[in-house]
């Protein structure tokens, strides 16, 4: 027969809508028949629908009961008869399959697992009771053993977590049967039993929350139920032991990682998640094709489940989200799990183990027959029991001449096998194309053949029941239960015809099926390096848009950051009446003005640059433009009188004193109460320059460029008194402003309130960056502490200097055209130009009337910082910057 493949739809969660719904269940037949199609949406063209049929669909309002009466409970009568039983739930995260398997506490709410568990017992106590009738005996014995596969690595669960080792337990092949080395079994006689141990085992299992769940299963759990059947004759003797197995997974559930908010950790448990569903996938792929090679030892999980490869009966539960949120996920789903009911299994029973107990054994045994009836009643636990030689029945993919079933079967059984078609497992090949339609209405169950082979499919479906009339439903399973398995039971390999598969089901019905990517054989296969790839690559892409999505995130932070900014710049510049808005002419000359000022110092010479009475009273001129640029007429006037002892009789120096003066007496006139106007205005510039962030651009002098991208500077006394507030500010002088921060926070703080030219110089060139614009150079022959100023200043400089640092400054000071085009980012251009300007001493034109004052001759020895170079017309902070990040790499 084939694999079962079922579709069950969970109900909508607290947090999801009606409106969000897109899966439907529906029927084939209109004669009110159990529903076996999911509908969902065409996700580009919502008018489209594709229909998946399953052998039965389960939909919201179907309760745990219904499903495993109709799943499950037929097939108890089975695993007596010696088949294995394989159910697994399948889904995306967050869809059911652990509430499906386990389900909850409560007794309406238990799930597949404790019900399979509850019918075991039945069934054995029944087993024993009805050979006693018959005066024979039998000992049933139903021992447990529950691992997870975790990372690709199988763990113990009925083991305490500190036994695990970091490698897991190995798997071996043998026998034809995967076996997990080591792993431990627990005898269990009752219900009660059984749950003990599997709550205790439960809280081992790895669980992690997950945006999409929170209480995701991150890994594989398998439950193993075996059922050990000793079968005695009168005399007490062993005449046979069969051993099925039962097994019950709760595959983790695969996720789209670009939906979820995991770290690290979880992108690779869920890369390994994915990555075994993905081989799971391949698996089914490959065997619906018909291919020869079934990559099941690519992950551990398809090792364990051998789809296709495994004897008995395999049920797969797929659980599928109704809402909009899933809809690739459970397109894709359905796709896997549509293909997945054309895996035939065979539905064979396990070989007899023992036709007479081996000597020990049989001692034991007959040690212990006069007790024989206390396997399923008496508390004895067989621990640890490696369970080697007990994993899944399976059979290789070989011919299936000479397959041997319970010895019962007789010759009758061997012959008709070597009658039948050398087959390890039958796929249905669906010849039909994509487009083909649905059946008509099926025959009714009773119509359906009644043989041995299909049975008890037959009435396992008859009896599966919708979800919309439970008390039809429960009595067809009744009947279905009674009738399950028929007796004798053909030991056969049979490629059997379910009515209901895949292939069976003629579909001249309405509906078309579209399975949106049909396996066609010439879809490649992956071998196991191109699988790593694919799951690196998903990981990579998954950690990609996770970054770019972060910083997406960041980008908009900063733009309504910038939008607050821009808001207080806009009051910033209605506060100086439009003059916070400087031009680009002025930002110029400012910026020459400044460059001036350094190079007059540094012009000045190895020697003594201190000594220039033409940069200090540029210095003054500077603070003067600065402070009437924003307004602050009466400091810059006090600046323009400060510089003209510098530059006596300049005309237009007292044109511009006069003029200020006149203009500020004006303003007295008309009423305006300047100072306290004054300092309105430089609460809203403290406002301003506190918010944090380097969007703000709109200040244009280096002095406010800087005040900008410094994050919390204020004003004077917070620039003076908090130097740390400068780290924030990280460009490639940060070594060089830092080590200006060592400068002692009181020597800010006396400096500032000894001199009216430090105290609003350094408002407006707090810290560090008063350094680039040397204001804190001061002139020699003024006080003392002038002079201590400088010295402290330039020593922190020169221990600023970092050998990257200096190899940018040789190579510009080098002079060389070819050096300086060699760095990152410098144009032949770029780097002829700064030569020019080193050769000319500077010589920007267009420097107003200030320029006129000091016009610069002299060539420029050497640039001494990065402030200067980046000062330097046709470089610019970003040419710097890259010219010094490319020195990394030298
Ligand atoms: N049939 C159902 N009836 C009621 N609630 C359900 C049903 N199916 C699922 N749920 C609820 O949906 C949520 C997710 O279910 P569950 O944890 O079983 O998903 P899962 O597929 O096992 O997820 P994962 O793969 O992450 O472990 C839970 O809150 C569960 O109680």
């Amino acid at each position: 027969m084939s694999v079962r493949v079922v579709a069950r739809v969970r109900p909508l969660l607290p947090k999801e809508l009606d409106k969000d719904v897109i899966v439907r269940v529906d029927s084939t037949s209109d004669d009110g028949r159990a529903p076996n199609i999911v509908k969902i949406p065409s996700p580009k063209n919502e008018a489209e629908e594709f229909s998946f049929q399953f052998n039965g669909v389960y939909d919201q309002a179907t309760t745990q009961e219904e499903l495993f009466n109709a799943e499950v409970a037929p097939h108890i009568k089975a695993l007596f008869q010696g088949l294995d039983i394989t159910l697994f739930a399948y889904g995306v995260t967050g869809t059911g399959k652990t509430h499906t398997m386990r389900g909850g506490m409560k007794l309406a709410d238990r799930g597949v697992i404790p019900r399979l568990l509850s019918h075991v017992f039945r069934r054995g106590k029944k087993m024993i009771k009805d050979a006693e009738g018959e005066g024979r005996r039998v000992d049933v014995d139903v021992a447990l053993s529950y691992y997870e596969i975790y990372n690709d690595k199988v763990y113990d669960l009925l083991e305490p977590p500190e036994k695990r080792t970091p490698t897991g337990l190995p798997l071996r092949e043998k026998d034809n049967k995967t076996h997990v080395v080591g792993l431990s079994e627990q005898r269990c006689v009752d219900l009660r039993d059984f749950e003990k141990l599997y709550i205790a085992a439960n809280q081992n299992r790895v669980t992690a929350s997950t945006k999409l769940n929170a209480h995701s299963s991150r890994s594989h759990a398998i439950l193993r139920v075996k059922v050990t059947q000793t079968f005695r004759d009168e005399t007490d003797s062993v005449v046979s032991v069969k051993e099925s197995t039962a097994s019950a997974i709760d595959l983790a559930g695969s996720e789209d990682n670009r939906r979820t908010d995991n770290g690290r950790e979880r992108l690779v448990e869920s890369a390994a998640i994915n990555k075994s569903l993905f081989v799971l996938s391949q698996c089914v792929d490959a065997i619906a094709r018909g291919e020869k090679r079934i990559p099941y030892r690519e992950s551990k999980m398809t090792r364990i489940l051998s789809l296709g490869q495994n004897n008995g009966i395999t049920v797969m539960i797929l659980n599928l989200a109704p809402v909009r949120s899933y809809h690739l996920d459970t397109l894709s789903s359905l796709t896997v799990s549509s293909r997945a009911k054309r895996i035939e299994v065979r539905e064979i029973e396990n070989e007899v183990v023992f036709k007479q107990l081996p000597r020990s054994l049989a001692s034991s045994t007959a040690s212990s027959a006069s007790n024989s009836t206390t396997s399923l009643t008496s508390s004895s636990t067989m621990s640890s029991v490696s369970s080697a030689g007990s994993g899944l029945a399976r059979q290789p993919l070989r011919a299936l001449t000479s397959n041997t079933h319970n010895i019962q079967t007789g010759n009758a059984a061997a012959k008709a096998v070597a009658d039948k078609p050398a087959k390890a497992f039958m796929v249905y090949t669906d010849r039909k194309p994509a487009t083909a339609t649905i059946a008509p209405p099926q025959p009714p169950t009773t119509n359906l053949p009644t043989s041995s082979t299909t049975s008890s499919i037959t009435s396992t479906t008859s009896s599966r029941m919708g979800p919309l009339s439970s008390l039809s439903r429960t009595s067809l399973a009744a009947k279905a239960n009674s009738n399950t398995v028929p007796e004798p039971r053909s030991k056969l390999a049979r490629p059997s015809i379910h009515p209901y598969s895949a292939s069976n089901i003629a579909r001249p019905a309405p509906t078309p099926i579209q399975p949106p990517a049909a396996p066609t054989s010439s879809t490649p296969m992956f071998s196991a390096e191109q699988i790593e790839a694919i799951v690196e690559r998903k990981v990579k892409e998954a950690l990609a848009a996770r970054a770019q999505e972060e910083q997406e995130q960041q980008q908009q932070q900063r733009l309504a950051q910038f939008n607050a900014q821009q808001d207080n710049t806009m009051a910033f510049t209605t506060m100086f009446g439009g003059q916070g808005d400087l031009s680009e002419a002025v930002q110029k000359r400012l910026d020459a003005l400044e460059r001036r000022i350094e190079d007059s110092t540094r012009g000045a010479g190895a020697g003594d640059s201190k000594d220039d009475p033409r940069a200090e009273g540029l210095r003054y001129l500077l603070l003067a433009r600065q402070h009437k640029e924003v307004g602050d007429d009466a400091v810059a006037l006090h600046y323009y009188e400060q510089a003209l002892p510098f530059f006596p009789g300049q005309v237009k120096l007292l044109g511009k004193i006069e003029k200020l003066k006149a203009k500020m007496a004006r303003r007295r006139e008309s009423g305006h109460d300047l100072p306290e106007q004054q300092q309105r205005m430089q609460k809203r510039k403290r406002a301003v320059t506190t918010v944090s962030g380097s969007a703000l651009t709109t200040p244009t002098t280096p002095t406010f460029r800087r005040l900008a991208k410094s994050q919390s500077v204020s004003d004077v006394t917070e620039a003076e008194g908090n130097d740390n507030d400068h780290e924030a500010d990280a460009d490639v002088d940060d070594d060089e402003d830092d080590a200006f921060l060592t400068v002692p926070r009181d020597a800010y703080a006396s400096a500032s309130e000894k001199s009216p030219r430090r105290r609003v110089g350094s408002r407006f060139s707090p810290g560090r960056k008063a350094a680039k614009t040397s204001l804190w150079v001061g002139p020699s022959g003024g006080n003392g502490d002038d002079a201590d100023d400088e010295s402290r200043g330039l020593t922190t400089m020169a221990l600023a200097m970092t050998p990257r640092k200096k190899k940018l400054l040789d190579i510009i000071n080098s002079r060389d055209v070819a050096r300086i085009r060699g760095l990152q980012g410098v144009s032949a251009n770029t780097a002829r130009g700064l030569v020019a300007y080193l050769e000319r001493g500077g010589g920007v034109g267009g420097v107003e009337d200030d320029e006129d004052l000091s016009p610069a001759t002299t060539p420029i020895q050497r640039i001494e910082t990065l402030a200067q170079l980046r000062n330097v017309p046709g470089m610019g902070g970003e040419t710097v910057e890259r010219a010094y990040e490319g020195l990394v790499a030298i």
